[in-house]
Parts: structure tokens; sequence; C-alpha cells
């Protein structure tokens, strides 16, 4: 399995919602998983949105590749999204829920429904695609929302705090099963955490968000040295 290679800009976008301005001005390598990070509220889920397209930039320019995103649907971008709550529909068996990831009418040729079954079974659910996700356990439902991320093969993923629901041992092997993955897809994710944890055992690159602008944006390393900017003291509690 692989996709087209990709990067996401952000090109001067603008946009305010309700009291708060956002003004930001960074990149997303191709093929790499950038931590996105900062306070509460500081606009990382607004900064997926607008990638994802459910919000648009009153000025500027969200670019996937060369290619600018205005006037894109949701269903138009090359993106696939993993949210906390993971987004399952309670009534629809697991098989479903990843088919709708393929093709949201559920017409699925033999070779979806083998794609369908392979990436289960790469997420360690072989044998759940008749069950329905309340018989799962929070953990096995990120894992069948990441088979259905991963049937979609879109080259960009957004996650926004994908682990925050499962406990710490979880939280590590869902994080081991995305950079496996990752290492074979090599797409670009955008991955929202508030754990320094996912950011050194996940993340190639740092960018973080302060009252809806970039304060920091560059590799791993330098990031846990920045500590001569006060909001990545505080996250990092030092
Ligand atoms: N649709 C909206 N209408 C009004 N204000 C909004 C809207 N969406 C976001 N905001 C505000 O924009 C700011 C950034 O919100 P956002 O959800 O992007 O932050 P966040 O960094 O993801 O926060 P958290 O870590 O708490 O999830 C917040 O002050 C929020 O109240």
């Amino acid at each position: 399995m692989s996709v087209p290679d990709c990067g996401v800009s952000f090109d001067n976008v603008s946009l305010k919602l309700g009291q708060q301005n956002f003004a930001l001005k960074c990149g997303f390598e191709s093929g790499k998983i950038t931590a996105v990070v900062g306070p509460s509220g500081s606009g990382k889920s607004t900064l997926l949105n607008l990638v994802a397209g459910f919000e648009m930039p009153d000025a500027g320019r969200v670019l996937i590749g060369r290619c600018d995103m205005a006037g894109l649907d949701p269903s138009e971008r090359p993106v696939s999204l993993i949210f906390q709550d993971n987004n399952l529909f309670s009534y629809l068996d697991i098989f479903t829920n990843v088919g709708l990831g393929v093709s949201p009418s559920l017409r699925l040729s033999a070779d979806d429904k083998m794609a369908i079954g392979d990436a289960l079974a790469r997420v360690g659910l072989g044998g759940f695609e008749r069950r329905l996700p309340s018989t799962l356990s929070g953990g096995e439902r990120q894992r069948a929302a990441l088979a259905r991320a991963l049937v979609r093969q879109r080259s960009v993923m957004l996650l926004d705090e994908p682990f925050a629901a499962l406990d710490p041992g979880l939280r590590s092997g869902m994080a081991t099963l995305l950079k496996e993955l990752h290492d074979e897809l090599k797409n670009t994710v955008l991955l929202v955490t508030h754990h320094p944890d996912d950011i050194r055992r996940l993340a190639h690159k740092v960018v973080f968000l302060s009252n809806g602008h970039v304060v920091y944006e560059g590799e791993v390393e330098d990031f846990f040295a920045a500590t001569r900017v006060e909001e990545i003291r505080t996250f990092l509690a030092l």
C-alpha cells in the first residue's frame, strides 16, 4: 500500500472565529509526522479543520501539495481523519464502518472487500468484521478508525488526539502501530497531541501554536531545547 507524496502549507491564512483571531503561516513536510501542539484553545483543532475543509480561511491559502484547497469540499480533499471519539457509526458493524472509508455509498468491489479485510488484519482486528462498535474496547475502536483511514489511501492523515481516551498501555500500542503504518505509507501526518511523549516517540517535526499563531516550527530535538519560549516551557512543565 502506498500513497502519493503531498505536503501541506498554510500561506498567510487568517480567520476569525468568535473572539479568536487566527494568523497561520507554516508548512507540514511531505511524508513526515508533524506534532501540532499548544495550550488548550490555541487553535490546534481549527488548524486541522482548515486542512479538512470544515473551516475556510477569511484570507490566505491552504495548499496540499501545490493545489489550493479553496472551494473544495471535505470529501474532495486528499485527507483522512481520526478524531478522539473515532466517529464510528454505532449501528453498523466494523467491516461496514471501514467500508465507508472506501465508498460512502458502500458500493464495494471484490478488491475493496479484500482491502478492508487486509486493513482490519493489519490493525489486529481480523475476525472483528461483524462486531458492532459497542462490543469493542476503546483501543479496538480506535484501531478500527485507523483501518478506515488506511483504506482511504489519502496522502494526508489528520489525527486529533487519537489516543486521548486510551490508557497508557493502549496509547503506547496505538502509537507503535501508527509509526509502523507510517513507515510503510510515508503519508503526511498532522498529529494533535497534549503529550510530550507522543512527540518524542512519533514526530519528526513540531508546530507549536499559541493564541491562534505559530510560535515554533521546527525539528523535535530543537523543540525540546526551545525553553526560551514561555508557552513551550509551560507545556513541557519546566
Ligand atoms: N466555531 C467557533 N466559533 C467560535 N469560536 C470558536 C469556534 N471554533 C473555535 N473557536 C475558538 O477558537 C479557539 C481555538 O479553538 P480550537 O478548538 O482550535 O483550540 P485547540 O487548541 O484545539 O484547543 P483544545 O486543546 O482545548 O482542544 C478557542 O478559543 C475556541 O473557543
